[in-house]
Protein backbone atom coordinates (compact mmCIF):
# COMPACT_ATOMS: atom_id res chain seq x y z
CA UNK A 1 0.00 0.00 0.00
CA UNK A 2 1.34 3.47 -0.91
CA UNK A 3 1.30 5.82 2.05
CA UNK A 4 0.52 9.53 1.93
CA UNK A 5 3.73 11.56 2.40
CA UNK A 6 3.74 13.12 5.90
CA UNK A 7 2.47 16.68 6.08
CA UNK A 8 5.13 18.81 7.73
CA UNK A 9 4.44 22.38 8.78
CA UNK A 10 7.22 24.96 8.86
CA UNK A 11 7.90 26.11 12.40
CA UNK A 12 10.54 28.69 11.50
CA UNK A 13 12.84 29.66 8.67
CA UNK A 14 15.86 31.73 9.64
CA UNK A 15 18.24 33.67 7.42
CA UNK A 16 21.40 34.81 9.19
CA UNK A 17 23.77 37.31 7.52
CA UNK A 18 23.03 35.92 4.09
CA UNK A 19 25.01 37.40 1.20
CA UNK A 20 24.36 36.26 -2.37
CA UNK A 21 25.62 37.48 -5.73
CA UNK A 22 26.79 36.58 -9.18
CA UNK A 23 30.35 36.04 -10.45
CA UNK A 24 31.86 37.19 -7.17
CA UNK A 25 29.96 40.50 -6.89
CA UNK A 26 27.56 40.86 -3.99
CA UNK A 27 23.89 41.56 -4.84
CA UNK A 28 22.28 40.88 -1.44
CA UNK A 29 24.32 41.73 1.64
CA UNK A 30 23.93 40.39 5.17
CA UNK A 31 20.22 39.67 5.01
CA UNK A 32 18.81 38.39 8.30
CA UNK A 33 15.19 37.63 9.09
CA UNK A 34 12.81 34.96 10.33
CA UNK A 35 9.55 33.60 9.06
CA UNK A 36 7.40 31.65 11.51
CA UNK A 37 4.64 29.08 11.24
CA UNK A 38 1.76 30.22 9.05
CA UNK A 39 3.27 33.64 8.50
CA UNK A 40 3.20 35.44 5.17
CA UNK A 41 6.32 37.52 4.65
CA UNK A 42 7.07 39.91 1.85
CA UNK A 43 10.34 41.12 0.35
CA UNK A 44 9.42 44.61 -0.82
CA UNK A 45 11.75 46.92 -2.70
CA UNK A 46 12.44 48.69 -5.97
CA UNK A 47 13.33 46.82 -9.14
CA UNK A 48 16.84 45.38 -9.11
CA UNK A 49 17.34 45.55 -5.32
CA UNK A 50 17.93 41.79 -5.08
CA UNK A 51 14.55 40.40 -4.00
CA UNK A 52 14.44 37.58 -6.57
CA UNK A 53 18.07 36.74 -5.93
CA UNK A 54 17.32 36.23 -2.24
CA UNK A 55 14.22 34.17 -3.06
CA UNK A 56 16.27 32.01 -5.42
CA UNK A 57 18.85 31.46 -2.67
CA UNK A 58 16.10 30.26 -0.32
CA UNK A 59 14.79 27.93 -3.04
CA UNK A 60 18.30 26.51 -3.43
CA UNK A 61 19.11 27.89 -6.89
CA UNK A 62 21.92 30.23 -5.76
CA UNK A 63 24.96 29.44 -3.62
CA UNK A 64 25.49 31.71 -0.59
CA UNK A 65 28.58 33.93 -0.37
CA UNK A 66 28.19 34.10 3.42
CA UNK A 67 25.73 33.31 6.19
CA UNK A 68 23.25 30.47 6.43
CA UNK A 69 19.62 29.55 5.90
CA UNK A 70 17.86 27.16 8.28
CA UNK A 71 14.46 25.57 8.21
CA UNK A 72 13.29 24.25 11.57
CA UNK A 73 16.83 24.30 12.89
CA UNK A 74 18.22 22.31 9.96
CA UNK A 75 20.81 24.05 7.80
CA UNK A 76 19.71 24.09 4.14
CA UNK A 77 22.26 26.57 2.73
CA UNK A 78 25.74 27.78 3.62
CA UNK A 79 28.57 28.89 1.30
CA UNK A 80 29.86 25.31 1.30
CA UNK A 81 26.57 23.40 1.32
CA UNK A 82 23.27 23.63 -0.48
CA UNK A 83 20.51 21.11 0.08
CA UNK A 84 19.08 20.00 -3.27
CA UNK A 85 16.10 22.27 -4.18
CA UNK A 86 13.82 19.21 -4.56
CA UNK A 87 14.51 18.17 -0.97
CA UNK A 88 13.68 21.54 0.61
CA UNK A 89 9.89 21.05 0.62
CA UNK A 90 9.47 24.47 -0.94
CA UNK A 91 6.79 25.33 -3.51
CA UNK A 92 7.08 28.19 -5.99
CA UNK A 93 4.75 30.46 -7.95
CA UNK A 94 6.11 32.86 -10.55
CA UNK A 95 4.88 35.85 -12.51
CA UNK A 96 4.83 33.88 -15.77
CA UNK A 97 2.24 31.39 -14.71
CA UNK A 98 3.74 28.52 -16.71
CA UNK A 99 0.95 25.95 -16.39
CA UNK A 100 1.60 22.93 -18.60
CA UNK A 101 -0.49 23.72 -21.71
CA UNK A 102 -0.96 20.09 -22.79
CA UNK A 103 -2.22 18.95 -19.37
CA UNK A 104 -5.74 19.44 -18.05
CA UNK A 105 -6.28 21.64 -15.01
CA UNK A 106 -6.61 18.54 -12.81
CA UNK A 107 -3.40 17.08 -14.25
CA UNK A 108 -1.62 20.40 -13.71
CA UNK A 109 -2.63 20.48 -10.02
CA UNK A 110 -1.74 16.80 -9.58
CA UNK A 111 1.71 17.29 -11.14
CA UNK A 112 3.60 17.19 -7.83
CA UNK A 113 1.46 14.38 -6.41
CA UNK A 114 2.95 11.42 -8.31
CA UNK A 115 4.10 9.85 -5.03
CA UNK A 116 0.58 10.05 -3.57
CA UNK A 117 -1.92 7.18 -3.73
CA UNK A 118 -4.26 7.83 -6.69
CA UNK A 119 -7.36 8.29 -4.57
CA UNK A 120 -5.70 10.73 -2.17
CA UNK A 121 -4.30 12.72 -5.11
CA UNK A 122 -7.76 12.96 -6.67
CA UNK A 123 -9.23 14.06 -3.36
CA UNK A 124 -6.50 16.68 -2.96
CA UNK A 125 -7.12 18.03 -6.49
CA UNK A 126 -10.89 18.25 -5.90
CA UNK A 127 -10.31 19.96 -2.53
CA UNK A 128 -7.91 22.52 -4.02
CA UNK A 129 -10.17 23.26 -6.97
CA UNK A 130 -12.92 24.07 -4.51
CA UNK A 131 -10.54 26.11 -2.33
CA UNK A 132 -9.47 28.30 -5.25
CA UNK A 133 -13.09 28.65 -6.40
CA UNK A 134 -12.73 26.67 -9.64
CA UNK A 135 -14.63 23.44 -9.01
CA UNK A 136 -15.80 22.03 -12.32
CA UNK A 137 -12.71 23.22 -14.21
CA UNK A 138 -10.77 19.96 -13.87
CA UNK A 139 -11.11 18.81 -17.49
CA UNK A 140 -10.41 22.23 -19.02
CA UNK A 141 -7.04 23.24 -20.46
CA UNK A 142 -5.00 26.28 -19.30
CA UNK A 143 -5.58 28.33 -22.49
CA UNK A 144 -9.33 28.36 -21.78
CA UNK A 145 -8.85 30.12 -18.42
CA UNK A 146 -8.45 33.83 -17.69
CA UNK A 147 -5.17 35.16 -16.27
CA UNK A 148 -6.60 35.30 -12.75
CA UNK A 149 -7.99 31.76 -13.00
CA UNK A 150 -4.65 30.48 -14.28
CA UNK A 151 -2.86 32.13 -11.36
CA UNK A 152 -5.28 30.43 -8.92
CA UNK A 153 -4.46 27.08 -10.57
CA UNK A 154 -0.73 27.84 -10.38
CA UNK A 155 -1.19 28.43 -6.65
CA UNK A 156 -3.18 25.20 -6.26
CA UNK A 157 -0.44 23.31 -8.13
CA UNK A 158 2.29 24.80 -5.93
CA UNK A 159 0.54 24.01 -2.63
CA UNK A 160 -0.84 20.62 -3.69
CA UNK A 161 2.09 18.57 -2.30
CA UNK A 162 1.82 20.54 0.98
CA UNK A 163 5.24 22.20 0.88
CA UNK A 164 6.57 23.63 4.14
CA UNK A 165 7.04 27.01 2.51
CA UNK A 166 5.64 28.71 -0.57
CA UNK A 167 7.78 31.24 -2.45
CA UNK A 168 5.97 33.66 -4.75
CA UNK A 169 7.92 35.88 -7.16
CA UNK A 170 5.77 38.80 -8.37
CA UNK A 171 2.85 36.38 -8.88
CA UNK A 172 0.31 39.12 -9.57
CA UNK A 173 2.26 41.52 -11.75
CA UNK A 174 0.94 40.08 -15.04
CA UNK A 175 -2.66 40.75 -13.95
CA UNK A 176 -4.61 43.98 -14.30
CA UNK A 177 -5.12 46.17 -11.24
CA UNK A 178 -8.77 45.24 -10.63
CA UNK A 179 -8.14 41.52 -10.84
CA UNK A 180 -5.13 41.88 -8.55
CA UNK A 181 -7.25 43.69 -5.97
CA UNK A 182 -9.71 40.76 -5.94
CA UNK A 183 -7.14 37.98 -6.11
CA UNK A 184 -4.65 39.14 -3.47
CA UNK A 185 -7.00 38.92 -0.45
CA UNK A 186 -8.36 35.61 -1.77
CA UNK A 187 -4.89 34.12 -2.00
CA UNK A 188 -4.07 35.33 1.50
CA UNK A 189 -7.21 33.58 2.78
CA UNK A 190 -6.30 30.36 0.96
CA UNK A 191 -2.77 30.35 2.42
CA UNK A 192 -4.11 31.06 5.91
CA UNK A 193 -6.67 28.29 5.51
CA UNK A 194 -3.88 25.89 4.56
CA UNK A 195 -1.70 27.24 7.43
CA UNK A 196 1.01 27.67 4.81
CA UNK A 197 4.02 29.89 5.45
CA UNK A 198 4.85 31.95 2.41
CA UNK A 199 7.32 34.54 1.18
CA UNK A 200 6.19 36.96 -1.51
CA UNK A 201 8.42 39.15 -3.66
CA UNK A 202 6.94 42.39 -4.93
CA UNK A 203 7.78 46.01 -5.67
CA UNK A 204 4.13 46.95 -5.11
CA UNK A 205 3.53 48.19 -1.59
CA UNK A 206 -0.26 47.85 -1.78
CA UNK A 207 0.20 44.18 -2.63
CA UNK A 208 2.62 43.83 0.30
CA UNK A 209 0.15 45.57 2.63
CA UNK A 210 -2.74 43.31 1.62
CA UNK A 211 -0.79 40.05 1.70
CA UNK A 212 1.88 40.20 4.36
CA UNK A 213 2.11 39.82 8.13
CA UNK A 214 5.77 40.82 8.03
CA UNK A 215 7.37 43.05 5.42
CA UNK A 216 11.12 43.09 4.76
CA UNK A 217 11.88 46.38 3.01
CA UNK A 218 14.95 46.14 0.77
CA UNK A 219 17.03 48.61 -1.16
CA UNK A 220 20.28 48.01 -3.04
CA UNK A 221 20.71 44.53 -1.59
CA UNK A 222 20.17 45.55 2.03
CA UNK A 223 17.15 44.90 4.26
CA UNK A 224 16.34 48.30 5.77
CA UNK A 225 13.47 47.33 8.03
CA UNK A 226 11.34 44.41 9.12
CA UNK A 227 7.89 45.05 10.47
CA UNK A 228 4.15 44.82 10.03
CA UNK A 229 2.65 46.91 7.19
CA UNK A 230 1.46 49.37 9.87
CA UNK A 231 4.95 49.70 11.36
CA UNK A 232 6.77 50.27 8.10
CA UNK A 233 4.23 52.93 7.10
CA UNK A 234 3.93 54.73 10.43
CA UNK A 235 7.31 54.05 12.01
CA UNK A 236 9.84 53.97 9.15
CA UNK A 237 13.34 53.53 10.56
CA UNK A 238 15.33 54.83 7.63
CA UNK A 239 14.96 57.71 5.21
CA UNK A 240 14.68 55.19 2.37
CA UNK A 241 11.74 53.35 4.00
CA UNK A 242 10.05 56.68 4.79
CA UNK A 243 10.21 57.84 1.19
CA UNK A 244 9.62 54.46 -0.50
CA UNK A 245 6.52 53.55 1.52
CA UNK A 246 3.45 55.72 0.97
CA UNK A 247 3.40 59.36 -0.07
CA UNK A 248 4.97 62.08 1.98
CA UNK A 249 7.28 65.06 2.21
CA UNK A 250 10.22 65.90 4.40
CA UNK A 251 9.58 69.20 6.16
CA UNK A 252 12.77 70.95 7.39
CA UNK A 253 12.54 71.54 11.16
CA UNK A 254 14.64 72.28 14.23
CA UNK A 255 14.35 70.34 17.48
CA UNK A 256 12.92 72.48 20.29
CA UNK A 257 12.23 70.02 23.11
CA UNK A 258 11.95 66.31 23.89
CA UNK A 259 8.83 65.83 21.77
CA UNK A 260 8.72 69.03 19.74
CA UNK A 261 10.16 70.55 16.58
CA UNK A 262 9.89 74.03 15.11
CA UNK A 263 9.03 74.34 11.39
CA UNK A 264 7.51 76.65 8.78
CA UNK A 265 4.16 75.41 10.14
CA UNK A 266 4.97 76.40 13.72
CA UNK A 267 5.82 74.15 16.65
CA UNK A 268 4.78 70.55 16.04
CA UNK A 269 4.37 68.19 19.00
CA UNK A 270 4.55 64.40 19.00
CA UNK A 271 3.35 61.99 21.66
CA UNK A 272 6.76 60.32 22.21
CA UNK A 273 10.27 61.58 22.96
CA UNK A 274 12.22 61.59 19.72
CA UNK A 275 15.70 61.33 21.24
CA UNK A 276 17.24 64.23 19.27
CA UNK A 277 19.16 67.03 21.04
CA UNK A 278 17.73 70.56 21.03
CA UNK A 279 18.63 72.67 17.97
CA UNK A 280 19.34 69.61 15.79
CA UNK A 281 18.34 70.27 12.20
CA UNK A 282 16.00 67.50 11.06
CA UNK A 283 13.68 66.52 8.22
CA UNK A 284 10.23 65.67 9.56
CA UNK A 285 8.15 63.12 7.63
CA UNK A 286 4.73 64.53 6.77
CA UNK A 287 2.10 62.22 5.25
CA UNK A 288 -0.64 63.68 3.02
CA UNK A 289 -3.25 63.46 5.77
CA UNK A 290 -1.00 65.08 8.42
CA UNK A 291 -1.66 68.61 7.14
CA UNK A 292 -5.29 69.66 7.12
CA UNK A 293 -6.98 72.66 5.59
CA UNK A 294 -7.85 74.98 8.50
CA UNK A 295 -9.35 78.45 7.96
CA UNK A 296 -8.53 79.45 11.56
CA UNK A 297 -4.82 78.70 11.36
CA UNK A 298 -2.20 81.47 11.33
CA UNK A 299 -0.13 79.35 8.89
CA UNK A 300 -0.96 79.55 5.20
CA UNK A 301 0.18 78.16 1.88
CA UNK A 302 -0.59 78.71 -1.78
CA UNK A 303 -2.20 75.89 -3.75
CA UNK A 304 0.04 74.80 -6.61
CA UNK A 305 -1.99 71.76 -7.73
CA UNK A 306 -5.03 69.76 -6.66
CA UNK A 307 -6.40 66.27 -7.06
CA UNK A 308 -10.09 65.46 -6.55
CA UNK A 309 -10.41 62.10 -4.82
CA UNK A 310 -14.19 61.90 -4.39
CA UNK A 311 -14.41 62.09 -0.62
CA UNK A 312 -11.58 64.64 -0.36
CA UNK A 313 -9.17 66.94 -2.18
CA UNK A 314 -5.45 66.38 -2.06
CA UNK A 315 -3.75 69.73 -2.56
CA UNK A 316 -0.07 70.47 -3.12
CA UNK A 317 0.58 73.67 -1.20
CA UNK A 318 3.62 75.97 -1.21
CA UNK A 319 4.63 77.31 2.21
CA UNK A 320 6.26 80.72 2.78
CA UNK A 321 9.58 78.85 3.11
CA UNK A 322 9.17 77.63 -0.49
CA UNK A 323 8.64 74.02 0.61
CA UNK A 324 5.74 72.25 -1.13
CA UNK A 325 3.67 69.81 0.97
CA UNK A 326 0.47 67.83 0.69
CA UNK A 327 -2.71 69.14 2.31
CA UNK A 328 -5.85 67.11 2.87
CA UNK A 329 -9.26 68.79 2.71
CA UNK A 330 -12.81 67.48 2.68
CA UNK A 331 -14.39 67.67 -0.76
CA UNK A 332 -16.60 70.58 0.38
CA UNK A 333 -13.48 72.76 0.43
CA UNK A 334 -13.01 73.27 -3.29
CA UNK A 335 -10.31 75.93 -3.75
CA UNK A 336 -8.57 77.09 -6.90
CA UNK A 337 -4.91 76.71 -7.79
CA UNK A 338 -3.15 79.96 -6.78
CA UNK A 339 -5.46 80.55 -3.80
CA UNK A 340 -4.01 80.88 -0.29
CA UNK A 341 -5.44 78.54 2.36
CA UNK A 342 -4.89 78.07 6.11
CA UNK A 343 -3.06 74.92 7.24
CA UNK A 344 -2.66 73.05 10.51
CA UNK A 345 -0.58 70.00 11.35
CA UNK A 346 -2.05 66.93 13.05
CA UNK A 347 0.60 64.35 13.90
CA UNK A 348 0.72 61.68 16.61
CA UNK A 349 4.25 60.58 16.24
CA UNK A 350 7.25 62.56 14.98
CA UNK A 351 9.22 60.58 12.39
CA UNK A 352 12.37 62.45 11.54
CA UNK A 353 15.90 62.09 10.26
CA UNK A 354 18.99 64.29 10.65
CA UNK A 355 18.99 66.91 7.86
CA UNK A 356 21.11 65.87 4.89
N1 LIG B 1 21.83 35.49 -13.31
C1 LIG B 1 22.35 36.70 -13.05
N2 LIG B 1 23.63 37.00 -13.35
C2 LIG B 1 24.16 38.22 -13.09
N3 LIG B 1 23.47 39.22 -12.49
C3 LIG B 1 22.20 39.00 -12.17
C4 LIG B 1 21.55 37.72 -12.43
N4 LIG B 1 20.28 37.80 -11.97
C5 LIG B 1 20.13 39.04 -11.45
N5 LIG B 1 21.26 39.76 -11.56
C6 LIG B 1 21.48 41.14 -11.12
O1 LIG B 1 21.27 41.18 -9.71
C7 LIG B 1 20.61 42.39 -9.33
C8 LIG B 1 19.37 42.05 -8.54
O2 LIG B 1 18.45 41.36 -9.39
P1 LIG B 1 17.11 40.73 -8.82
O3 LIG B 1 16.40 40.10 -9.97
O4 LIG B 1 17.41 39.89 -7.65
O5 LIG B 1 16.34 42.04 -8.34
P2 LIG B 1 14.80 42.25 -8.00
O6 LIG B 1 14.76 43.13 -6.81
O7 LIG B 1 14.12 40.94 -7.91
O8 LIG B 1 14.32 43.05 -9.27
P3 LIG B 1 12.91 43.00 -10.08
O9 LIG B 1 11.87 43.50 -9.14
O10 LIG B 1 13.17 43.93 -11.23
O11 LIG B 1 12.75 41.58 -10.50
C9 LIG B 1 20.35 43.15 -10.62
O12 LIG B 1 21.35 44.12 -10.77
C10 LIG B 1 20.44 42.09 -11.69
O13 LIG B 1 20.90 42.65 -12.91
Amino acid sequence: MTLLPPHEVLKVMTLTNVSVGYSGSVVVENASFQLSEGQIGCLLGPSGCGKSTLLRAIAGFEILMSGDIKMDGKVISTPSYGMNPEHRKIGMVFQDIALFPHLTIAQNIAFGLSAWPKESAEERVAYLLELVGLSGFQMRYPHSLSGGQQQRIALARAIAPKPKLLLMDEPFSGLDAKLREELVPDIRKILQHEKMSALLVTHDQMEAFSMADQVFVMDAGVIHQTGSPYQIYHEPETRFVASFIGHGDFLPATVCGANCVHSALGNIHGDLDHGFADDTKVDLLIRPDDILHDDDSEFVGVIVSKLFRGSHFLYRVKLSSGKVVYCFASSHHDHAVGQEIGLSVHLDHLVMFPRE
